[in-house]
């Protein structure tokens, strides 16, 4: 049988309606229309062509990102995807999420724009904000530094107020000041919001953005007192190579006192600092928008990795033929299903919690116009913790379906390769995985030292008011039926979580100095963290595997004993096989072309060995039967082989 009936005979399987559940997914009939024709639109364009991609050389993929974003910006005016100005608009973010390919114009939309919308007053808006939206300038987003990325605090770049002039000055006073990473700047951007150290005479303010023009709009040329470039080759061959990740340094570059982000703090003309107020954490409010948008993009690489993975797996045979019948279809092996099958449920889980952070970063927006700063612990906690177990979880599995597709999940025509590589840095950018996960810890040791002063937790930690029940909380399953009950789960991560935060407060609790007690013990404070964030998925969705997977963690802590590990473990068993008859349905309706999907495993027809032995004749080693270097490199190898021989 050929893989396209494989897969037709899996489709006749599913026990759900496919388009009710594209609809569940897409999140709404109008955003499943809406992704449908755009991903049609752009499937549908040469332009936007990119099998070619992983033979490219840099240079010629760099060139073909700046014409894919031109292209991408023309048919967005076109077609009047946008609003009257801004690209932020649905239609246009799913147009770029389907041309697939990361460009400066993400960094300029994604983070420029928003820093400005965030941290710029009224007036800066007015004024910048209409030639940004019109692209009529481009810009990026300039924070990290050579010698440091996660603490902010650590930048070295100073901006100092010259009374004098009305100016600030902008400079980089070392070598590991230089600005390195920063997307769209190395050989696109115009203007970058820069951060940098205050200084008003002498004193130093700490850490403020300040809006800098990099390069002539004439030319292109940088700026006189600029220097500026890409910072070179990155992991992966095209992957996140389409990128300009760039380094700058600043030789005393003057720019108006007005270009300083005044929304937080100002500088007055006399050179008074104003703190306005507000917490001064809203200057990284860019970067509490962006984890939020990286979790709501977990869902899609994942999927994408599981839809290959899985359709693939029912494509693929190994063993098992009696009397000369068909082999085994590989997704029928517990081992392939145990496997597997957490992804793919990680993938929606992952879809709906995106959904709920978007609900709760719109709230904590909402309050924050309205003066009221209450839930931004919260919101920043959340965005951080998500961000690092959904970027963990989604790199992990994009690999774990590498893996499960074999030795064909290797080649770049799988798809996963690329996949992985773009995908992989989201655990290090816009906050390191660890770093993050240490700032939720903080979060949640406070909230559990705060409950003593009567202090009523908010929010994802309102489990703590239950501490006491939490604390003596033993889980009565007692068959494998009773894990199918959401409450019985709940309860259950929720008091591994409450039990790991406080047993962290109590260690830290004996250190006299509580710096010092953090560090030691962060390693624990880790795990509490990710506890506690596995909880707010699973109080959102879904469960049991992960119980399995940590099981370590639920059984030291007292939640459940051995016996009803093993009952979990029954129950996941169960689960597995009720999954099976629906594994490709469920993957169909994340509703993915083949020309986003990308891979030749993934098929959605599953014709995987024709296309395969087709496309391997495509590379371009196989233009010349004989390589290039034959002569120099392998004749005489085997003409000395005969002398030798001879002799
Ligand atoms: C046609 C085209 C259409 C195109 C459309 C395209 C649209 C595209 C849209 C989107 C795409 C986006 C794509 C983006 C790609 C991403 C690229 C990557 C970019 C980057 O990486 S930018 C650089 C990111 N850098 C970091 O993340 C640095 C990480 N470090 C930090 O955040 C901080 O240094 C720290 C949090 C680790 C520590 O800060 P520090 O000041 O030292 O703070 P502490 O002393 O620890 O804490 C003090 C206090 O503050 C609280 N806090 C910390 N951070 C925040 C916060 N963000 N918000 C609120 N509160 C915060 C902390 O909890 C403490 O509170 P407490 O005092 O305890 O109450
Ligand atoms: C592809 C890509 C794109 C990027 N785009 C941009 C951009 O557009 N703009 C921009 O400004 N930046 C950008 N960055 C930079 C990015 O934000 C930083 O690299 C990131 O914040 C991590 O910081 P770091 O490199 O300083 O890592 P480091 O902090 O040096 O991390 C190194 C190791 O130290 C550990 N570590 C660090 N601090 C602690 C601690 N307190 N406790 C325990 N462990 C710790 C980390 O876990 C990690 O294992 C980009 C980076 C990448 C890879």
């Amino acid at each position: 049988m050929e893989g396209v009936d494989h897969l037709a005979f899996e489709r006749n399987k599913a026990q759900f309606d496919v388009d009710e559940m594209k609809i569940v997914w897409a999140g709404s009939r109008e955003d499943f229309e809406l992704s449908d024709r755009i991903s049609r639109l752009v499937a549908s364009d040469p332009v936007f062509r990119k099998d070619d991609r992983a033979a490219l050389g840099r240079k010629e993929l760099f060139k073909n990102t700046l014409r894919k974003a031109a292209h991408a910006w023309k048919r967005v005016i076109e077609l009047r995807l946008s609003g009257e100005f801004s690209a932020l608009e649905p239609e246009a973010y799913k147009l770029r999420a389907f041309v697939d390919q990361p460009a400066f114009t993400d960094l300029h939309w994604g983070m420029f724009v928003p820093a400005i919308q965030g941290q710029g007053t009224d007036e800066q808006q007015q004024k910048w904000l209409p030639l940004a939206y019109r692209m009529q300038i481009i810009g990026c987003y300039a924070q990290t530094e050579l010698g440091h990325g996660s603490n902010v605090q650590g930048l070295e770049t100073t901006a100092t107020f010259d009374p004098k002039t009305d100016e600030f000055v902008i400079h980089s006073p070392t070598l590991t000041s230089s600005k390195w990473w920063p997307g769209g700047l190395g050989k696109v951007s115009t203007h970058a919001v820069v951060y940098a150290r205050l200084i008003i005479d002498g004193q130093d303010y700490g850490v403020h953005g300040f809006i800098v023009q990099l390069r002539s709009l004439d030319d292109h040329l940088p700026l006189p007192g600029i220097t500026i470039g890409d910072i070179g080759m990155k992991f992966g061959n095209a992957a996140y190579n389409t990128m300009d990740n760039g380094v700058l340094t600043f030789d005393h570059v003057r720019i108006p006192r007005n270009q300083m982000l005044m929304r937080v703090s100002q500088v007055t003309r006399e050179g008074k600092y104003v703190h306005s107020n507000v917490p001064r954490q809203l200057v990284y409010g860019t970067m509490v928008y962006v984890r939020q948008k990286i979790v709501a993009d977990a869902s899609v690489a994942l999927s994408r990795a599981v839809c290959i993975a899985t359709r693939y797996s029912a494509v693929r045979r190994q063993f098992g033929s009696h009397n000369g019948g068909l082999e085994t279809q590989v997704i029928d092996y517990k081992t392939q299903q145990s496997r597997l099958f957490p992804l793919l449920a990680s993938a929606y889980a992952f879809r709906f919690v995106g959904e709920w952070l978007l609900w709760l970063y719109t709230d904590v927006t909402e309050r924050l116009k309205a003066k009221d700063f209450s839930t931004l612990p919260e919101a920043h906690a959340c965005t951080a913790g998500l961000k690092s177990l959904t970027t963990t979880a989604t790199a992990d599995g994009i690999e774990e379906c590498r893996k499960l597709c074999g030795g064909h999940g290797y080649l770049c025509s799988s798809g996963l390769p690329e996949l992985f590589a773009v995908y992989v840095p989201a655990c290090t950018y816009e906050g390191d995985n660890i770093v993050l996960l240490l700032q939720v810890a903080r979060h949640l040791v406070k909230t559990v030292s705060q409950l003593s002063t009567g202090n009523k937790p908010v929010g994802t930690t309102a489990y703590m008011a239950r501490l006491e029940q939490l604390l003596q909380y033993h889980s009565d399953v007692k068959k494998a039926e009773d894990w199918l009950k959401p409450n019985v789960v709940l309860e259950a991560f929720e008091a591994r979580a409450a039990r790991m935060c406080v047993a962290c407060a109590q260690n830290l609790s004996k250190f006299s100095n509580p710096e010092e007690g953090f560090q030691e013990l962060a390693a624990d404070l880790v795990e509490a963290a990710v506890a506690h964030c596995q909880l707010i998925v699973v109080s959102n969705v879904y469960a049991l595997s992960l119980l399995h997977k940590h099981l370590g963690d639920f059984i030291s802590t007292g939640c459940i004993d051995p016996k009803q590990g093993s009952l979990a473990n029954e129950q996941l068993r169960n689960l597995y096989s009720q999954v099976r008859p629906n594994a490709v349905a469920l993957v169909d309706a994340y509703n993915y072309t083949d020309h986003y999907l990308g891979s030749i495993l993934g098929r959605y027809d599953g014709n995987v060995y024709p296309k395969l032995y087709e496309e391997a004749w495509k590379d371009p080693l196989n233009d010349s039967i004989v390589p290039d270097g034959f002569k120099e490199y392998i004749q005489p190898l085997l003409k000395q082989q005969l002398r030798n021989a001879r002799l």
